[in-house]
C-alpha cells in the first residue's frame, strides 16, 4: 500500500479529534464522486490501524438520467474492494437538493440502523464547508449557519454522522483519485451555474482565489472552525440563562390575564445578560413555539421586549402566539407549542 501524505493527515485527524475508536462499525457514504471515492480509499488503507468493519452505503436519488448506472458503478467497486454495499433507492425521483438531502440522511441512518453501524461517515471537504459559510453569510444567517458543517453531529441516538476530510480542499482529494487512478463517476449536475451552489464552487471562489487569497478556501474553512467552538459555547451560555429566566405560570395572573401566562421569562435576569445571549434565548424560545424557523425580524422584536415599558407586546408570530410585557416579566400566549418539554 502506498502510504501519502494525505493518509497521515487522516489517520492524525481521526486520532486527534476522536472522531472513531478501534474496532467500530463504519458506514461510509460513498456517492462515487472525487470526495467520497477518496474517503472509502483513505479508510481501507488505514483499515488495518483502525480494525474498523467498514461498509459502504449508495443513494439513488433517481433525478438523473445516469443515476441507476452511477449506483451500479459504486457496487461493483464495493465488491472488488470486498467490501459490504448497502443500496437505497428513492421511491420516486426527488425533485429538489433539499428533498433529496432529506431522504438521503434518512435512508442512510435507517441502514445504518439496520445493519448496526454506530457511524455514517461523509466527504464533505473543507471546499464545501467554504462553500457552505458563503452560501449562509449571503443569506444573512449569522455565526450558526457560518460555522455549518461540524466534525460531528448525532443524527439519531445511536447513530453519529462524522466528517473526516474537513481539513482537505477539493483539488487535494481530486488529486488523490488521479494519482491511485480512482474511477470518479462526475455529477454531470455540478456543473450546473443555476444553482447558487455551483456558482459558489465554479465562479465566486476561483474569482476570490485569483484576486483576493489563492488559500481562501483554508481560510474560510478556519473561519468556520473558530466559529464552530464560539457557536458551541454562546448556546450552551444561552441554555443556562433560559433556565434561569423561564418562570412557571402562576395561577393568579392566569385568572386575571387570560391566557397571557402560557410562558414568561423574567426580564431582570436577561437584562443582566449580554444581547448576543438575550438573542440565543428569545431564539431558542421561537424554535420551540412559531410553526415555521424564527427570523431575525421575530428574534429582535421579541429582544426588545427585554427594555420596552410595561405593557408593551409584539404583534402575533406565525402561529399566533404574542409575547406583553407585564413588569418585570414577559409573557407569551403559546398556541402552537411544538416541544413543550424544553421550555419548562
Ligand atoms: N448519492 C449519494 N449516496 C451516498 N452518499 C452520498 C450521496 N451523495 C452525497 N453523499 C455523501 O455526502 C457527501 C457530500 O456530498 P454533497 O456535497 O454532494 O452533498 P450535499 O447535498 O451538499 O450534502 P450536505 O447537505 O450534507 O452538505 C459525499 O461526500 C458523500 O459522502
Amino acid at each position: 500500500m502506498v502510504w501519502t501524505a494525505l493518509h497521515a493527515k487522516i489517520h492524525r485527524t481521526i486520532r486527534s479529534r476522536h472522531l472513531f475508536e478501534r474496532h467500530q462499525r463504519l458506514l461510509v457514504a460513498v456517492s462515487g464522486g472525487q470526495d467520497s471515492l477518496c474517503l472509502i480509499k483513505l479508510l481501507s488503507d488505514l483499515q488495518p490501524k483502525g480494525e474498523w468493519d467498514l461498509g459502504i452505503a449508495h443513494c439513488d436519488h433517481r433525478w438523473r438520467s445516469d443515476s441507476e448506472a452511477n449506483a451500479h458503478h459504486v457496487e461493483k467497486l464495493a465488491r472488488s474492494w470486498g467490501i459490504c454495499f448497502y443500496l437505497a433507492t428513492a421511491r420516486e425521483p426527488l425533485k429538489s437538493e433539499a428533498a433529496a438531502r432529506n431522504w438521503r440522511y434518512q435512508a442512510l441512518t435507517a441502514i445504518a440502523q439496520g445493519n448496526s453501524y454506530q457511524y455514517i461517515v461523509t466527504g464533505h471537504t473543507a471546499s464545501d464547508r467554504a462553500e457552505t459559510l458563503l452560501y449562509n453569510l449571503i443569506r444573512g444567517t449569522g455565526a450558526d449557519g457560518l460555522q455549518a458543517l461540524t466534525w460531528q453531529r448525532p443524527l439519531t441516538a445511536d447513530v453519529l454522522l462524522i466528517r473526516p476530510l474537513l481539513e482537505i480542499t477539493r483539488q487535494q482529494t481530486e488529486k488523490f483519485c488521479q494519482d491511485f487512478h480512482l474511477p470518479v463517476w462526475e455529477d454531470i449536475t455540478n456543473q450546473d451555474v443555476k444553482y447558487a451552489r455551483n456558482r459558489i464552487r465554479q465562479e465566486l471562489i476561483p474569482y476570490l482565489q485569483a484576486n483576493f487569497n489563492p488559500k481562501v478556501e483554508f481560510a474560510l474553512a478556519q473561519t468556520a472552525e473558530l466559529l464552530q467552538g464560539e457557536v458551541e459555547y454562546l448556546e450552551q451560555a444561552a441554555d443556562k440563562l433560559r433556565e434561569e429566566a423561564i418562570g412557571r405560570p402562576d395561577a393568579h395572573s392566569s385568572s386575571n390575564e387570560g391566557n397571557w401566562t402560557d410562558l414568561r421569562l423574567n426580564r431582570r435576569v436577561l437584562q443582566k445578560a449580554p444581547l448576543a445571549l438575550q438573542r440565543r434565548v428569545m431564539r431558542q424560545i421561537l424554535q420551540n413555539i412559531l410553526s415555521e424557523p424564527p427570523s431575525f425580524e421575530h428574534i429582535e422584536k421579541l429582544t426588545a421586549l427585554i427594555i420596552a415599558p410595561n405593557r408593551s407586546q409584539t404583534d402575533p408570530f406565525p402561529g399566533g402566539a404574542i409575547a406583553q410585557v407585564q413588569g418585570d416579566w414577559i409573557c407569551l400566549a403559546v398556541y402552537n407549542r411544538r416541544d413543550e418539554s424544553r421550555l419548562h
